[in-house]
C-alpha cells in the first residue's frame, strides 16, 4: 500500500504509538479505548477535536459548550497529572485525526462508539481515511452498557417498548467491572501542535450568563465521583418516592451531564448503585421497588434511548410514528417565548422553565409537565421545544432529549398516548403539595398560600392582594385556558391524527 508523504509505514513504527480520541468520553476511569492503547503502544498521544459544525442543527448549544470547556479543562489537568498531553484541535475530525496520527507515527487510533448518526457517520470517514495510512481504527463501547446490536427480541426485531427491552437487559449477565482509571501516560516524543482552550471561547461573556450554573455544577470526573458516591451514600435508598419531588433537591442523583459527558460511564454507575445496595437498608417505596430497583430503571431508560436512536437515526428530527406527521402543529411565536422564559402564567411550567435557564438542569417530573404544556395545551411541535432544551440543558443529549420529547408528546413508539394530557394544577399539587419548588424559582409566587399557588388565576383577589399579587402586572395571566388548550390537542388529534390512520 502506498503511504501519503511524511506517514511513517506501520514497520517503521514498531507499533510503539497509539492516538486515542476523546469525544464524549471526558474521562481516565472505565475508558477502554485508553486502557487498550496502553496494552498495545508505549506511547498513547490523546486528542480531542472540536467541530462546531458538525451535527448541523444538533451542533452543541451554549450551555453544552459552557460544560465541554470546564470538563476538557479537568480532563487535561488528569492526563497531565499522568503524564500525557491532551492535544486540542478545531476543524473536521475525519482530516485531523488522519493527519496527526500519522504525524505522530501511530499504528492505531482508539475512540468510544457512539450512537449518534453524525458521529457514526464521522467514524466511516475517520476509518476510511486511516486505512489510507495503513493505521487501524478501534472504536469501544464507553457510553451504554451492552452492545446496543446484540439486544434483540426473541425474534430477532429490534425493541420499541422500554417494559420488555429493560426486561431482558435485566435478564442479561451484568456488564462486566469497570476498568481501573489510568495512572500512567507516556506521551510520544515530538512536539505536536495543539490550541488553546481558552482561544475556543467556549464561554459566554457578553452577558455572562453562567452564573448560575457555576454554583450548580463541579464539571469534571472528580465532580462526577463526588457526587455519584454522596447521591449513592445518602439518597439511593429513598429514591423510589423522592425521585418524583422537585423540591427535594437530594432526591435525583443530578448525574445527568456526568453521563453525557463520559465523565462517568453508565457501568460504573451499574456497579456503584449496586454496592451501595448491599450496603444500604434496601427499603422499598411506595412502589413496592426498593430505591435502587428504580434507580436502576432509570439508567435502563438511558440505555434504551441510545438504542432507539442507535436504530432510529432520524429520531431528532421526525416522529417515530409517521401519522403524527399528519397533525398541524401550531405557529405561536408568543406562547414558544412566554414558555423559553418561564413566563406562562402557569407556575410548575414557569418554576421549571427558570431552573433551566439558571442551572442548566431541570428535574424529570417538571421536564415532563413543561413538555406537555408546550406539545398539548400550546400544540407547538415537539421538535421547537426539542432545540430550547437542546441548546439550554447542560445534559443535553441527543438520543434521551429526543426519545424523552416524542415520548411526552405521544410521536414515540413507547409513549404514553396523545390523549393523556398532564394537568400541571394537578400535578404541581401532587408532586410540589408544600410549593417549595415553585416558591424556589418564581419568588414573586411567595406569599401565595398553598390553595391557591399552582393556579393564581382563580385565587380571590384578596388573597393576591395579601400576597402582593397583580396578575397581569407582578405575575402573568395564563397564556391559555386549560381546558381550551386541552380541548384544542384532543381534537387535533382526533381529526388529524386519529382519523386519517
Ligand atoms: C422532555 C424531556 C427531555 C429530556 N432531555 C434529556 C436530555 O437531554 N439529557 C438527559 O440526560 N436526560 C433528559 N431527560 C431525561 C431526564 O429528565 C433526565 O435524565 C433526568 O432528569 C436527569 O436527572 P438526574 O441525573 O438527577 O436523574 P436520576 O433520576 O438521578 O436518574 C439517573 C440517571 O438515569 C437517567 N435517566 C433518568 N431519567 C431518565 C429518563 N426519563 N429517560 C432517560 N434517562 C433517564 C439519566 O442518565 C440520569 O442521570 C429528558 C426528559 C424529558 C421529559
Amino acid at each position: 500500500m502506498a503511504h501519503k508523504p511524511g506517514a511513517k509505514a506501520a514497520s517503521d513504527r514498531g507499533d510503539d504509538t497509539a492516538l486515542v480520541w476523546f469525544r464524549n468520553d471526558l474521562r481516565l476511569a472505565d475508558h477502554r479505548p485508553l486502557t487498550e492503547a496502553l496494552q498495545e503502544a508505549r506511547h498513547v498521544l490523546c486528542v480531542f477535536v472540536l467541530d462546531r459544525k458538525a451535527g448541523g442543527a444538533w451542533a452543541l448549544g451554549g450551555a453544552s459548550l459552557w460544560w465541554l470547556h470546564h470538563s476538557l479543562a479537568a480532563l487535561a489537568e488528569a492526563i497531565g497529572k499522568a503524564g500525557g498531553t491532551l492535544i486540542l484541535r478545531e476543524g473536521d475530525a475525519a482530516k485531523i485525526i488522519p493527519a496527526l496520527a500519522s504525524e505522530a507515527g501511530a499504528a492505531s487510533v482508539h475512540c468510544g462508539r457512539s450512537h449518534e448518526p453524525v458521529l457514526r457517520e464521522l467514524d466511516r470517514r475517520v476509518e476510511k481515511a486511516l486505512a489510507q495510512h495503513d493505521i487501524a481504527f478501534r472504536s469501544h463501547r464507553v457510553s451504554t452498557l451492552f452492545e446496543l446490536d446484540t439486544i434483540r427480541t426473541q425474534t430477532g426485531k429490534v425493541y420499541g417498548v422500554y417494559t420488555p427491552f429493560a426486561r431482558t437487559c435485566r435478564g442479561l449477565p451484568d456488564p462486566e467491572p469497570p476498568l481501573p482509571p489510568v495512572k500512567q501516560l507516556h506521551a510520544p516524543d515530538g512536539k505536536f501542535a495543539s490550541d488553546r482552550l481558552e482561544d475556543w471561547h467556549l464561554l459566554p461573556t457578553r452577558p455572562d450568563w453562567a452564573g448560575g450554573l457555576r454554583d450548580a455544577w463541579n464539571p469534571g470526573e472528580a465532580g462526577a465521583h463526588a457526587r455519584m458516591q454522596r447521591f449513592l451514600a445518602d439518597h439511593l435508598d429513598d429514591y423510589g418516592d423522592s425521585r418524583n419531588i422537585p423540591g427535594n433537591e437530594d432526591g435525583t442523583s443530578m448525574l445527568s451531564p456526568h453521563l453525557r459527558w463520559g465523565e462517568l460511564s453508565p457501568v460504573q454507575v451499574w456497579h456503584a448503585a449496586r454496592e451501595a445496595n448491599g450496603q444500604g437498608r434496601a427499603r422499598k417505596g411506595s412502589t413496592g421497588r426498593s430505591g435502587f430497583d428504580t434507580f436502576q430503571g432509570e439508567i435502563l431508560w438511558h440505555e434504551f434511548a441510545a438504542y432507539l436512536l442507535h436504530h432510529n437515526p432520524a429520531m431528532p428530527d421526525e416522529p417515530l410514528r409517521p401519522a403524527y406527521n399528519r397533525l398541524r402543529w401550531r405557529h405561536d411565536p408568543r406562547g414558544l417565548q412566554a414558555w423559553q422564559r418561564g413566563q406562562t402564567g402557569v407556575p410548575i411550567v414557569d418554576a421549571g422553565m427558570r431552573q433551566l435557564w439558571h442551572i442548566g438542569w431541570m428535574h424529570n417530573r417538571v421536564r415532563m409537565i413543561t413538555a406537555s404544556l408546550l406539545t398539548k395545551h400550546l400544540l407547538v411541535s415537539w421538535q421547537e421545544g426539542e432545540a430550547w432544551f437542546w441548546d439550554t440543558l447542560v445534559d443535553g443529549d441527543l438520543a434521551t432529549n429526543s426519545a424523552s420529547w416524542q415520548w411526552v408528546a405521544g410521536t414515540g413508539t413507547d409513549s404514553q398516548p396523545f390523549f393523556r394530557i398532564f394537568n400541571p394544577v394537578t400535578q404541581g399539587r401532587k408532586f410540589d403539595p408544600d410549593g417549595a419548588y415553585v416558591r424556589r424559582w418564581v419568588p414573586e409566587l411567595q406569599r401565595l398560600g398553598d390553595r391557591w399557588l399552582h393556579e393564581p388565576w382563580e385565587a380571590p383577589e384578596a388573597e393576591l392582594e395579601r400576597a402582593g399579587i397583580r396578575l397581569g402586572d407582578h405575575y402573568p395571566r395564563p397564556v391559555i385556558s386549560l381546558t381550551e388548550g386541552r380541548d384544542r390537542a384532543l381534537a387535533a388529534f382526533r381529526n388529524e391524527v386519529r382519523a386519517a390512520s
